[in-house]
C-alpha cells in the first residue's frame, strides 16, 4: 500500500508553547484513521499543518508524496478538509458555495457530483437556501460537502459531528464509510469515542503535542482496556487489600468499577466481594471500550 499521509518529526510552536513536539505518523492509502486526544493535544494544529494553513517550525508533511510546503497546490488538491469552525459567506446559497469551492479547484462543470453530495448529505432541498438561513447542523453538512467537491483521495474530518443530531451523524458515517470503501483515505478526529471505535481501523492518541499511542483499534482495546465489573452495593462499605487497589468508586460511595483480567476473573471477584461482607444489589459486566483506553493512557502518560 502506498502512503497517503506522511508526517515526519513535525514541531510547531506558538511562542513558548510547543503545540506539536516531534509528531511522526504514516497513514496508508485506504485507511480509516482516528486521531484522538484531549482538548489542546494538538490535533487541529496537526491538521492545519497538513492542509498548509500553518507552517511547521521543523519536520515535513506530505500527501500522496506531495510535500505540503514545497508542492502546496498539488498536496492541497489531494486533500479534503472538513474544519471544526463554521466559516461561510452568508450571502451565498448552498449550491453557490459549492460551485465557488469547485471553481477554487478549477472545476467548472461539477454539478452532477455536487447533486450527488447534496443528496448523500440530505441537503437537496436546501440547495437554493442562503447559508445564513441554515441551522448549525445544516451548516456543518455544507462544510462536509465543501470538502468533497473536488473528490479528494484523502479526506480529513475534524470533529465533523460536534453539535449534529443523531440522524445526520448516522447518515454522514454511512456516506464516509462508502467513500472509504471506494478507496478514499479517511482521517477523523472526534470526541465521540464510540464513533472512533466503530469506524477507525487504526488510532493515534495524542497528548500535549506528542503521539502517546499508535496501534490498531483492536490492539489498543486489548492492551489498555478489558472487561470490567460494575457493582452497586447495598450500603457503602470500605474495601481492603487487592479489591481496594482495583476498585474505582463513584460519588455515591457504593457503586464501583473493578477491572477484570478476563472472563474467568468474574467469579473470583464476586466471591471476594462476598467474603468481605459486601451485598451486591446490582451488577453489570462491561466489554473493553475505547474510553477506558483513553483514560488509562492519559493517566499513565502513554506507552509510546
Ligand atoms: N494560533 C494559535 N496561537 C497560539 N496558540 C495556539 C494556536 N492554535 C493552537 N494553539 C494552542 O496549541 C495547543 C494545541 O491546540 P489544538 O487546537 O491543536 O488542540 P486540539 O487537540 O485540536 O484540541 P481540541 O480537541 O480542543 O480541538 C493548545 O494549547 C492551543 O491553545
Amino acid at each position: 500500500m502506498a502512503i497517503a499521509v506522511s508526517i515526519d518529526r513535525v514541531v510547531k510552536r506558538f511562542g513558548a508553547l510547543t503545540a506539536l513536539d516531534g509528531v511522526s505518523l504514516a497513514i496508508e492509502e485506504g485507511e480509516f484513521f482516528g486521531l484522538l486526544g484531549p482538548n489542546g493535544a494538538g490535533k487541529t494544529t496537526l491538521i492545519s499543518c497538513l492542509a498548509g494553513l500553518a507552517r511547521p517550525d521543523s519536520g515535513r508533511l506530505s500527501v500522496l508524496g506531495r510535500d505540503v510546503v514545497d508542492d502546496y497546490r498539488a498536496a492541497r488538491r489531494l486533500l479534503g478538509v472538513v474544519p471544526q469552525e463554521l466559516v461561510f459567506d452568508p450571502f451565498f446559497t448552498v449550491r453557490e458555495t459549492l460551485r465557488f469551492q469547485s471553481g477554487y479547484f478549477g472545476l467548472t462543470r461539477n454539478d452532477d457530483w455536487i447533486d450527488e453530495i447534496l443528496a448523500a448529505l440530505d441537503l437537496t432541498d436546501k440547495a437554493n437556501t442562503n447559508m445564513r438561513r441554515l441551522s448549525g447542523g445544516m451548516k456543518r453538512r455544507v462544510l462536509v460537502a465543501q470538502a468533497l467537491v473536488h473528490k479528494p483521495p484523502v479526506i480529513v474530518l475534524d470533529e465533523p459531528t460536534a453539535g449534529v443530531d443523531v440522524e445526520l451523524r448516522q447518515g454522514l458515517w454511512t456516506f464516509v464509510r462508502k467513500l472509504n470503501g471506494q478507496g478514499h483515505t479517511i482521517i477523523l478526529t472526534t470526541h465521540y469515542l464510540e464513533e472512533a471505535e466503530a469506524l477507525c481501523g487504526r488510532i493515534a492518541m495524542m497528548k500535549q503535542g506528542r503521539v502517546v499511542a499508535l496501534d490498531t483499534t483492536a490492539n489498543l482495546l486489548a492492551r489498555f482496556s478489558g472487561h470490567a465489573l460494575w457493582v452497586r452495593l447495598a450500603d457503602p462499605r470500605p474495601l481492603s487489600g487487592e479489591l481496594a487497589a482495583r476498585a474505582r468508586f463513584e460519588d455515591d460511595g457504593r457503586s464501583l468499577r473493578l477491572p477484570l483480567s478476563g472472563a474467568a476473573d468474574l467469579e473470583p471477584t464476586l466471591s471476594r466481594l462476598r467474603e468481605s461482607g459486601c451485598i451486591v444489589e446490582d451488577l453489570r459486566v462491561f466489554p473493553p471500550d475505547l474510553e477506558e483506553v483513553f483514560v488509562n493512557l492519559l493517566r499513565e502518560g502513554g506507552h509510546g
